[in-house]
């Protein structure tokens, strides 16, 4: 192993035996094992990489896919079924809560012990060990056993002593999304001045933006292989992309079993139910919100595409309608419609009304239809939502539906973001790029 690499991975694989009755007891479970009824799943399937000393390595990629597994194998808490693994450092870990740990010692004493089996001498910890204590914000309880600390205080003192303990190599797991905001500052910063003082750190975590913040490398994992090794700011766009498509692809089928049990609004409306966002739209999402007194109101929404198919997904530029139905308690009550869309982050991305257009209101049938249709659909790559208003004179709020149907937008390439797509020329000394 060359001077500079701390780490190296080597066609590292990880199998483990899944047991397939999950016995409660301790008898199924002895006589499962004694019957061997198990099946082996291989969950890294031949990884290799390298770490050089003061790299900031952030592994990602969806639940189950392998990280933690991956940081176990490198802190020797799990031995690798095939391949190799050489550490060349003192390596510090926060892996799981409560390794490490002995529950029936006070915290003070848990810090000797932790330091000690780091090469500690005791002298060396006397002088360590307030630091640690004051970093950990446990000076109180620091004397009573960590069994009755929360998970919160555990995760604390042992942030304080992993970090203390001038490791030359440091693995995290999720840690930092433990602990309440300003601890979680507290431990961002200190792992930032580590950075800044060239320990070499392997950080799993789920927030690419932490990722991106904290490192100069990320490895996407991805069904127990490497996927992509680079620079966070590239590997961690592909990672959210692909994760983008499979969510897509989950809403489609989501959507698809949504219109098989799509409810009879006909049926409905002759019952007069009241009818809730479910029930209105044949694309609804979870989240949608109604309010209203309910004397107009909106008895069918979907989005449809230029062929009239009712979707969620668009490309990018695809026009699309809404078709609405509405009735109303008395003929001729005068409203306005306003059709909304907002990102799913909430920020407001278009809005216009009936009254905004015209600068009048209209007189409601008792039943009617009203479509809306998005000629240029220049929404960039994201989630949306529709809202959808219906006003009265002076405000009266006769049907308020907040986010009733997501609608997806993608683009072949992935080039922008924002929120609305704007046509654009590069001129780079010369060179023209039209977009
Ligand atoms: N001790 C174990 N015995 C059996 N299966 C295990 C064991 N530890 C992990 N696994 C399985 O290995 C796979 C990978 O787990 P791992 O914890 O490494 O995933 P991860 O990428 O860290 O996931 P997450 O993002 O949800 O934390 C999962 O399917 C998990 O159920």
């Amino acid at each position: 192993m060359s001077e500079n690499v701390v780490i190296e991975v080597k066609n590292v694989k990880k199998t483990f035996k899944i047991f397939a009755d999950k016995s409660q007891t301790l008898k199924g479970l002895l006589s499962n094992i004694k019957r061997a009824k198990f099946e082996r799943r291989e969950v890294i399937k031949g990884i290799s990489f390298k770490v050089r000393k003061g790299e900031i390595i952030g592994l990602i990629g969806k639940n189950g896919c392998g990280k933690s597994t991956t940081l176990k194998m490198l802190s020797k808490l799990l031995k690798p079924s095939e391949g190799e693994i050489t550490i060349n450092g003192r390596v510090s870990s926060l892996i799981e809560l409560g390794a490490g740990f002995h529950p029936d010692m006070t915290g003070r004493e848990n810090i000797y012990i932790n330091a000690s089996i780091f090469g500690f001498s005791k002298k060396e910890i006397d002088a360590k060990v307030d630091e640690i204590i004051m970093f950990s914000e446990l000076e109180e309880y620091i004397d009573a056993p960590v069994r009755t600390y929360s998970s919160g205080m555990y995760m604390r003192l042992a942030f304080s002593v992993a970090t203390n303990i001038d490791p030359e190599i440091l693995l995290i797991d999720e840690i930092l999304g433990v602990g309440d905001a300003s601890f979680q500052t507290k431990c961002f910063n200190r792992i930032k001045a580590m950075k800044e003082a060239g320990v070499t750190i392997v950080i799993v975590s789920h927030t690419t933006n932490q990722i991106e913040n904290l490192c100069n490398r990320a490895i996407w994992i991805d069904n127990g292989l490497i996927r992509e090794d680079g620079p966070p700011r590239i590997v961690c766009p592909h990672y959210l992309e692909d994760m983008e498509n499979a969510r897509m692809l989950r809403a489609e089928m989501e959507y698809r079993m949504l219109i098989e049990n799509c409810p009879d609004i006909e049926q409905m409306k002759k019952e007069n139910r009241n009818l809730t966002c479910r029930d209105i739209a044949i694309q609804y999402d979870p989240d949608a919100r109604r309010s209203g007194n309910g004397d107009v109101e909106i008895s069918f929404v979907e989005v449809v595409d230029t062929e009239s198919v009712a979707k969620q997904v668009f490309d990018k530029g695809e026009p699309f309608t809404i078709n609405m139905s509405y009735r109303s308690v008395n003929r001729g009550t005068s409203i306005s419609v306003t059709v909304g869309l907002v990102r799913d982050d909430g920020v407001p991305c278009y809005e216009v009304s009936t009254e905004s257009d015209t600068k009048m209101k209209f007189q409601a049938r008792k039943e009617g239809q009203i479509q809306f249709r998005f000629l240029n659909n220049n929404l960039v790559d994201g989630k949306y939502f529709l809202n959808i208003y219906i006003y009265g004179s002076n405000g009266v709020e006769y049907d308020i539906i907040r986010r009733i149907i997501a609608i997806s937008v993608k683009g072949k390439e992935k080039n922008e973001s924002g929120v609305v797509s704007m046509s654009h020329v590069w001129d780079v000394d010369g060179m023209i790029i039209e977009k």
